[in-house]
């Protein structure tokens, strides 16, 4: 297997990213796992920068690190200045690595209209700031910065800046799509030439612009680059930079590259996630490979499929990078949604059961009028469950009152609930910080002598979705509310015009699903 080693810039390119902001901590979290992985090169700022930059190359030091490299990032020397007395190259030595990756100017426009100097100076600033960082014994990754641009405008100064880094004594010569707008036959065709110019081994990085730079990156790879520089979950400057998250298992598992070490493949879901979370970044459900959705099915003809063979509809078996498969219940459902579900929540369906039917015609009906299963997996449960008679009643609400008053400044709320527990009738009253939360903590304070084990379960999320918006204030709103128990979480739904009625229906559902699940089944987490 050809190697192909893997440069992750997440804590560098990833936090040009809008919205991306790691503290040092965070940076450090991230390297150990990156290292964990197995990725051969961690770029981890430009200690030119900033001094939180700096901060994160004296730390890292005193991390564990087995696979990866350190690397620090900055640019040639400024114009008109040896290399000894630039600043940012003395930066770089400072930062104790013992990689540096440096970026220069190869595209003559670049040269000319950014850098406002001559290409003579530019092709100097690049051999003197390689041949200074290799003087003091250190490792050099040359980022030819614009690479693909300049080459299409004028291909001899783009191959002579290579050049001028090769002579400098660079160890890789990394061919940058920097404004992101090169398409895959472009690169393929470019890296082949370059492959043909130079002794110095080739890495590529590729920026998203043109939704790209994964199928970028592995057309550079066909033709020879052999380092491939990106971020974690694309994040990165503009629409991002190669996901790594993508472009490994597309190297190591279907182009049979080794990026990293077989076994380790399989944590590829739970590091992106992890990075989502460290960065604060909701994960896309539909991220390729690693995200919720990647491989859940919805029509029901695609997991009438699955069950048979799932490489009906999946490109890869999902455990392969640790994800998993997923079969969600909707209104494009057929009866082989509907026994995927009741297998995973062992419940006793087969295919010549009658009631298939009626569940099916009622999750229509239901999601026509508004309700949403895919995402309140109890509520779905439950109706599966009412029609096969196995839901007893644990209480029926008799009515209830809401009371919303001011008293000087503060809005005070107060709900009153009637509930029929047993055939006795039950009164109780509670505030809350807002309806919901009032009728919320009065439904509790009536059941709580019936059923005490319902001080273990609380709400831990609520939502609200307005259906109609043409309805404005009289519009139909469906309330999805998250509950736990500390261990499991289940999801129920309710839907009316009214929201507090959409948000007791949810409520009503969560108390008896948690009851349900405690008294007759065990929790299953939703
Ligand atoms: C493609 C990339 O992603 S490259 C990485 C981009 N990332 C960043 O810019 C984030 C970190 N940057 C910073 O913190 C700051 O920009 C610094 C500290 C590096 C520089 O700050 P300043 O000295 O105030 O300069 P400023 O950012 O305004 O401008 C950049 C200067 O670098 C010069 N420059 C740009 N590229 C290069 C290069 N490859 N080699 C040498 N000089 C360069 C520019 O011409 C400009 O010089 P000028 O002010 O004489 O016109
Ligand atoms: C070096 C770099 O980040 C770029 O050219 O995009």
């Amino acid at each position: 297997m050809e190697k192909v080693l893997i440069y992750d810039t997440t804590l560098r390119d990833g936090t040009q990213g809008e919205g991306i902001s790691l503290s040092v901590e965070d940076k450090l979290k991230i390297a150990l796992r990156l290292d964990q992985f197995g990725v051969h090169y961690i770029e981890g700022g430009w200690p030119g920068s900033n001094p939180k930059d700096m901060e994160f190359f004296q730390k890292v030091k005193e991390l564990p690190l087995k696979t990866a490299k350190i690397t620090a990032f900055g640019s040639t020397r400024r114009q008109g200045i040896s290399a000894d007395q630039d600043e940012n190259l003395q930066k770089l030595l400072e930062s104790g690595v013992s990689v540096v990756a440096i970026f220069g100017k190869t595209w003559d426009f670049q040269v000319t209209h950014a850098l406002n100097s001559t290409l003579e100076e530019n092709l100097s600033m690049i051999y003197d700031s390689v041949k200074f960082l290799k003087s003091h014994g250190l490792e050099v990754i040359f980022d030819a910065e614009h690479f693909f641009d300049g080459y299409k405008a004028n291909s001899t100064y783009a191959l002579e800046t290579l050049k001028k880094a090769e002579e400098g004594g660079a160890d890789w010569i990394v061919l940058c799509d920097t404004n992101g707008g090169t398409l895959p036959h472009e690169i393929g065709e470019i890296v082949a030439v370059v492959k043909q110019k130079l002794t110095t081994p080739i890495g590529v990085h590729c920026h998203n612009d043109s939704e790209c730079a994964v199928a970028n990156s592995i057309a550079a790879v066909r033709e020879g680059a052999r380092q491939v520089q990106g971020t974690m979950n694309g994040y990165g400057e503009r629409c991002g930079n190669a996901n790594l998250i993508s472009i490994i298992p597309n190297l190591q598992l279907k182009l049979g590259y080794s990026c990293v070490r077989e076994e380790q493949i399989s944590l590829l879901t739970s590091l992106s996630r992890y990075v989502h979370e460290i960065a604060n970044v909701a994960p896309p459900n539909n991220q390729p490979f690693t995200g919720m959705s990647a491989f859940a099915h919805k029509g029901g003809m695609h997991v009438s499929a699955i069950l048979k063979s799932p490489e009906t509809y999946e490109h890869m078996a999902p455990e392969r990078v640790g994800n998993q498969r997923r079969v969600l219940v909707s209104e494009l459902s057929g009866q082989s949604n509907l026994l995927y579900k009741a297998q995973e929540l062992n419940m006793d369906l087969d295919k010549s059961n009658p009631v298939n039917k009626r569940i099916l015609q009622k999750l229509k009906k239901m999601e026509h009028e508004g309700y949403q299963y895919e995402g309140a997996e109890a509520s779905f449960e439950l109706l599966v469950r009412e029609e096969l008679g196995e839901v007893k009643e644990f209480f029926t609400l008799e009515s209830f009152k809401i009371l919303v008053e001011t008293e000087d400044s503060a809005v005070n709320t107060m709900a009153i609930v009637k509930l029929r527990v047993f055939d006795e009738v039950v009164h109780a009253a509670a505030e809350g910080n807002g309806p919901v939360n009032a009728f919320d903590n009065a439904l509790r304070k009536a059941l709580e002598s019936f059923y005490p084990e319902i001080r273990e379960m609380h709400l831990s999320d609520y939502k609200v979705r307005v259906l109609d918006e043409g309805g404005a204030t009289a519009a139909k709103v469906r309330v999805l509310v998250e509950s736990s128990n500390g261990k499991e979480q289940w999801n129920t739904v309710g839907v009316s015009t009214n929201i507090i009625e959409a948000s007791w229906q949810s409520l009503f559902d969560s108390i008896r699903y948690f009851l349900l699940m405690k008294n007759e089944l065990k929790v299953n987490a939703r």
